[in-house]
């Protein structure tokens, strides 16, 4: 049985997370919040899980490696400097950072990759996504994500190749660009289309996440498959063997 930290587990991720560490059997070891020190919390942990806030990231990436335990980072919003962090923390334990758990967004991010190779440049690609009205980060993890997957496809860069929060007299469109549409209302626990526009036809692949289980699952099974493994920095790909 692993025993499983959570780090924000005050919040909608850490409360579906202490559902799926039960329904899977673990032992949840407990939180860590807002003003709490994350080392007492992995000093009873085999493993953190974090969702929480980019600001966190530092403390906890410190409190896995000073317990020598496995983290998994759920937070989006991150940084170049967060991605470093990791980086250099993943020289000492295994860590998986993701902008999605969930099978499905991992699934898509693969299909994506493929379409954006195989229709070439003169395709247009345009990510839209849309969260819940209390969401602070934009545009979402996901969307980058999957931004970096057709830009892989395409074998370009995406920070190169980005139009991000167009408004006003923005031009025409620049060529190979990947453009990015952020929408927030209601409840809506994570919408994503990859829009390939070519010239007079269109190719939409979508990815809807009915509740936030589904990334809370995904995040308690990386977390079990990170135990054990070396030092490293991992993706869901690798836990999920697609
Ligand atoms: N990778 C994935 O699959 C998914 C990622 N996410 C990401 O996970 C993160 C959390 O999402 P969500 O649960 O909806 O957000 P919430 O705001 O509901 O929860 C975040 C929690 O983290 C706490 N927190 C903030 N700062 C710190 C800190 N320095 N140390 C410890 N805890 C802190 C917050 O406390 P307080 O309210 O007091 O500030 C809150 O309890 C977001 O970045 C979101 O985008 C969400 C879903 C899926
Ligand atoms: O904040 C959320 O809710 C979500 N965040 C992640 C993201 O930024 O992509 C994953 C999911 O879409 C829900």
């Amino acid at each position: 049985m692993t025993r499983i930290g959570i780090i924000g587990s005050q919040g909608r991720m850490g409360q579906a997370l202490q559902d799926a560490i039960a329904d899977a059997g673990h032992e949840y070891a407990g939180g860590a919040d807002q003003g709490d020190d994350p080392r007492e919390l992995s000093s009873k942990a085999d493993l953190l899980v974090d969702f929480s806030a980019p600001g966190a990231l530092e403390a906890n990436l410190a409190a896995a490696r000073e317990a020598g335990i496995p983290i998994v980072i759920g937070t989006t919003g991150l940084e170049d400097t967060h991605h470093a962090l990791i980086g250099d923390a993943a020289s000492d334990i295994a860590v998986l950072q993701t902008g999605n758990t969930s099978l499905g967004v991992t699934l898509l991010a693969h299909l994506v990759e493929q379409a954006a190779s195989k229709l070439g440049p003169d395709w247009d690609i345009e990510i839209v996504e849309m969260h819940h009205r209390m969401k602070v980060d934009a545009p979402s993890g996901t969307a980058l994500l999957l931004g970096e997957a057709a830009a892989k496809g395409r074998s370009i860069d995406l920070s190169a190749n980005s139009e991000r929060g167009r408004d006003g007299h923005t031009g025409k469109r620049a060529e190979g660009a990947i453009g990015f549409a952020a929408l927030r209302g209601g409840t809506v626990a994570g919408d994503h289309s990859v829009i390939f526009a070519g010239s007079e036809e269109r190719i939409t692949l979508t990815h809807n996440a009915e509740n936030r289980m589904i990334f809370a699952r995904g995040a308690v099974k990386a977390g079990a498959w990170l135990i054990g493994r070396r030092a490293g920095r991992y993706t869901m790909t690798d836990v999920l063997g697609l």
